[in-house]
């Protein structure tokens, strides 16, 4: 369970440049959530999933992940409850590492084992059962250094590697917004795929309607630092991109700024 209580951030307070990102975001995710949030340019998505994952510690407020209250925990000791896919691939792994070594550092962060464990027999074929899941071969590569992997490789490496721990939230940040249509299509399988094996409570930030429309169970839309629309389940289901525009239109009385959704 994840669990936002009036949280709130605000950039440069009291100057000229003052931001207010976030401004009273409550909710809660229960287990096996998966909210897509959609939103203008600069509504704060990126706060949001930043404080979740603690990259950035609210000015009020806190942040539960299950009985613990984690609002200022550091990015590093959060690390475990969390699995974190990046808009950019080559931001999720280590280049100039192997694939193994890359999945053993995933692998140490939830089990309190170390890539200085070594990669033993046993823990090399369970690499290689996930890694045959994606369907790309990657299985055959353990070896390779993931540097000389495609944008697409990494992603689903950077994907796979998230998820098979089995965090308790996974946060997906435009995960698919640097890669070619195709590439893009495979991921979204396969985050489908592995979101649905591991019953991962999911946010993903996406600026594409059609996608937030099309995964999980929940949308949220924010503008100006707050969650100005939601819905869930049936209600969301029967959503379409225009239902969006049109709410966005009528709560703020004016056209939803989201360049990068205009060019898709
Ligand atoms: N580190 C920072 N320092 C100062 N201001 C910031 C910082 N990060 C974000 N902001 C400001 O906070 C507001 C919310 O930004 P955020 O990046 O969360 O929006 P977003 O919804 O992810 O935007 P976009 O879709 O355009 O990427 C914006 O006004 C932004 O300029």
């Amino acid at each position: 369970m994840l669990q936002l209580n009036q949280v709130h951030k605000t950039f440069y307070p009291n100057t000229p440049d003052e931001r207010q990102a976030l401004v009273d975001i409550t909710q809660v995710l229960n287990e096996g959530d998966f909210v897509s949030i959609i939103g203008s340019n600069g509504a704060g998505k990126s706060t949001l999933l930043n404080t979740l994952a603690g990259s950035i510690i609210p000015d009020e407020g806190d942040v539960w992940i299950d009985e613990r209250n984690v609002t200022t925990l550091t990015e590093e000791k959060r690390a475990k409850y969390l699995g974190r896919v990046f808009q950019n691939p080559m931001a999720g792994t280590a280049p100039h590492m192997t694939i193994e070594e890359n999945m053993m550092i995933a692998f140490g962060r939830t089990k309190r084992r170390s890539i200085f464990s070594g990669v033993t027999k046993q823990v090399r074929e369970r690499f290689q059962d996930h890694l045959s899941t994606l369907e790309i071969g990657l299985e055959n590569r353990l070896t390779s250094k993931v540097g000389l992997l495609s944008g697409g490789e990494r992603q689903a490496l950077s994907l796979l590697m998230a998820t098979f721990t089995e965090p308790r939230i996974l946060l997906l940040d435009e995960h698919t917004a640097a890669l070619d249509p195709s590439k893009e299509e495979l991921i979204l399988k396969l985050t489908r795929e592995l979101v649905e094996k591991h019953s991962l409570t999911t946010v993903m930030v996406t600026h594409q309607m059609e996608q937030a429309i099309d995964f999980g169970n929940r949308l949220w839309m924010m503008d100006e630092g707050q969650i100005i629309f939601e819905a869930n389940d049936e209600e969301k289901d029967n959503l379409s991109v225009s239902d969006l525009l049109k709410a966005f239109q009528d709560i703020r009385g004016k056209k939803m700024a989201n360049d990068r959704a205009l060019l898709n």
